[in-house]
């Protein structure tokens, strides 16, 4: 059974005492209305990875990831991170490939599918992001692009390392801008991906894979979005900083 994922992207947001205050407001609130039964994964800026975990302890159900990782394993590489440091410091996730790295830090799919291969070396659940541009969308060829982004990156892992990869579908037209996907558009690239994903590895393998949808996805629009069958959760930006909202997210399954 695949799993049912809700995952908060920071990006470059929060000092240490607005981080460990959302966290510990999330944590208490993921305890006390008895949430079970979706996964939670926080994902801070690198420097709030050590606190975060602490403060989540050992809660089931939360984890804490990275934003990125390096495509290198270790050495004279100023300013960047590896897998394997990422989770020494037991966080469990990373996500990769954003719109956001491959725009303002030209990450191209040949470095992301080494990245990934990193985050699997260590332990680590990539979160692998694809989507595409609105003028993709508007051109009517967003189901190819977004296909070959997972072709190209994804394609050479193993049957058994592919079902270790999640997988966050985000139209960059839809992020951050408050223009959510509708559910349909959401549902209709989902199902192509889980299908793309089946002609290669088998319709098992592809079931057991965690497609997240990610784009403006608010309280108010979080439960007809999850509420379609190949929609496994989200990854939310803006309202992943209010606990308030995070966790209304999270209980709109
Ligand atoms: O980029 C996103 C998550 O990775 C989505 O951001 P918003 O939820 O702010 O649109």
């Amino acid at each position: 059974m695949r799993k049912k994922i809700i995952a908060g992207n920071w990006k470059m947001n929060l000092t240490l005492d607005e981080g460990q205050k959302l966290t510990s407001e999330i944590v208490n609130m993921y305890k006390d209305e008895k949430i079970s039964d979706v996964v939670v994964v926080l994902n801070p800026p690198f420097p709030h990875i050590f606190p975060v975990k602490k403060l989540i302890g050992d809660t089931p159900g939360i984890s804490v990831g990275a934003q990125n990782c390096s495509d290198k394993d270790s050495g004279a590489y100023t300013g960047e991170v590896s897998a394997k440091i990422i989770a020494s410091f037991e966080a469990e996730y990373v996500i990769i490939g954003h719109s956001e790295r491959r725009e303002y830090f030209k990450e191209d799919n040949e470095l992301l599918s080494v990245k990934v291969k990193k985050a699997l070396e260590s332990g680590l659940t990539p979160i692998f992001c694809c989507g595409e541009s609105l003028e993709i969308r508007e051109a009517g060829t967003h189901e190819p692009n977004v296909k070959f982004q997972l072709t190209d990156s994804l394609f050479d892992l193993s049957a058994e390392d592919i079902q270790k990869v999640v997988i966050a579908y985000e139209p960059i037209w839809a992020i951050g801008t408050g223009k959510t996907a509708t559910a349909d558009q959401a549902q209709e690239m989902h199902f192509a991906l889980r299908r793309h994903l089946g002609a290669k590895y088998g319709k098992d393998v592809a079931a057991e894979i965690s497609i997240l949808y990610g784009g403006s996805m608010k309280p108010d629009n979080a439960v007809e979005l999850l509420s379609k069958p190949d929609v496994d959760g989200g990854l939310i930006g803006g309202a992943s900083l209010k606990s308030r909202d995070f966790i209304d997210i999270v209980k709109s399954y």
